[in-house]
């Protein structure tokens, strides 16, 4: 594990819904480096937000099976005192919604004062006042006595989410995880939101794990990019790779339905259909066929696999051999036939 900070081996984290378990995280593996963004991309409900929380075991009612190896520690079993040690110190986390991740009664003074006060008893009041105020300077937000004294609602979104950050990074964490950092924000604030995560990045020596359903924020932030469609990685491989050189039928439609200004009116190509429902899902099989059924049954592989098909390039199932879009398809007759 030389510049892994996190290794995670299996992991399956399911949801009880009547009376059986259903994984919304299913079988995943992939690694975290030292001084790395990596992206976790995919549509609403396939899952990243599940493995997100696992990683912090913030998952309570859930069954977590697998590793999360950090240190020498097992993530999945150890104990709450174990994890209050880890949680907000080795490990912190930027929430979606500053609104609902920040204490409404307390001012931001006194919320940033508590992280540092729980891992560390040791400063002085005037200490951890001075500390938090240069914490607040550090996230950018101007007049930081000012806002020191201030109440949550009295700051914009923008600032609250500067807030939140500043609480995940007071204890200087070696792995940081943004569930979604700029989704409740306007598109100025989010990429002042986004420059900020990239200059902490380098001043930190942290790895951040991004969740995003958001290909731009990925373009800008991301070292490397594990894909997710229904609990699994359909693909995962570094950030220049995934634009030049996406494989699976599904990182494809993702990136196809980026609006482009080069492609002009030329027809988006979206593939239909949602994430099943957890219940809903096969339990062998590709997850992905029932959204491309015009590729023949026989691309599919039984049990699919992630494959390594170039080095560090890793996709699941075969279909991607013989994936295509409809149209191309269409073209592709027609050159035949002509
Ligand atoms: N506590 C829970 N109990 C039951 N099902 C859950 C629970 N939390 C999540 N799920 C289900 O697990 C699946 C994955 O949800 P998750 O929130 O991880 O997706 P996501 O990719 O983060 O989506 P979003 O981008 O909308 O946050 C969904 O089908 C969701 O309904």
């Amino acid at each position: 594990m030389a510049d892994k900070l996190i290794e995670i081996n299996h992991l399956k984290t399911s949801f009880r819904i009547g009376d059986d378990y259903y994984a919304a995280v299913d079988d995943v593996s992939l690694s975290l480096n030292k001084n790395e963004v990596l992206a976790i991309v995919g549509e609403s409900g396939c899952g990243k937000s599940a493995l997100a929380f696992s990683i912090m075991g913030l998952h309570n009612r859930a069954k977590i099976e697998g590793e999360i190896l950090y240190r020498n520690y097992n993530l999945v079993d150890v104990d709450e005192s174990t994890w209050s040690k880890l949680r907000g110190k080795n490990l912190g986390m930027i929430f979606q919604d500053p609104l609902t991740a920040l204490n409404p009664l307390m001012t931001v003074g006194a919320q940033i004062s508590e992280a540092l006060f729980l891992h560390n008893r040791k400063l002085s009041n005037e200490e951890r006042k001075a500390k938090v105020i240069e914490l607040i300077e550090k996230v950018g937000i101007p007049r930081p006595e000012h806002v020191y004294m201030q109440y949550p609602h009295e700051l914009s979104g923008g600032m609250r989410q500067r807030v939140v950050i500043a609480i995940a990074i007071a204890n200087d964490p070696e792995v940081l995880i943004a569930d979604e950092p700029t989704t409740a924000l306007d598109a100025t604030i989010q990429s002042q939101i986004l420059d900020l995560i990239r200059e902490l990045k380098e001043s930190m020596n942290a790895g951040i794990v991004l969740i995003t359903h958001d290909l731009g924020v990925v373009a800008e932030m991301a070292d490397r990019v594990a894909v997710m469609y229904a609990g699994q990685i359909v693909e995962i491989v570094d950030v220049h790779r995934l634009f030049e050189n996406p494989l699976h039928p599904y990182t494809r439609s993702l990136l196809n339905s980026i609006p482009n200004a080069e492609k002009g009116q030329e027809k988006l190509h979206v593939i239909q259909g949602i994430v099943p429902a957890l219940q809903n899902l096969p339990r062998e099989g590709c997850r992905f066929k029932d959204r491309i059924p015009w590729i023949d049954e026989s691309a599919h592989e039984t049990t699919p696999e992630l494959h390594e098909v170039a080095p560090g390039h890793f996709v699941r199932c075969t279909c991607y051999k013989q994936f295509h879009f409809p149209n191309e398809m269409k073209e592709g007759q027609a050159h035949a036939n002509s």
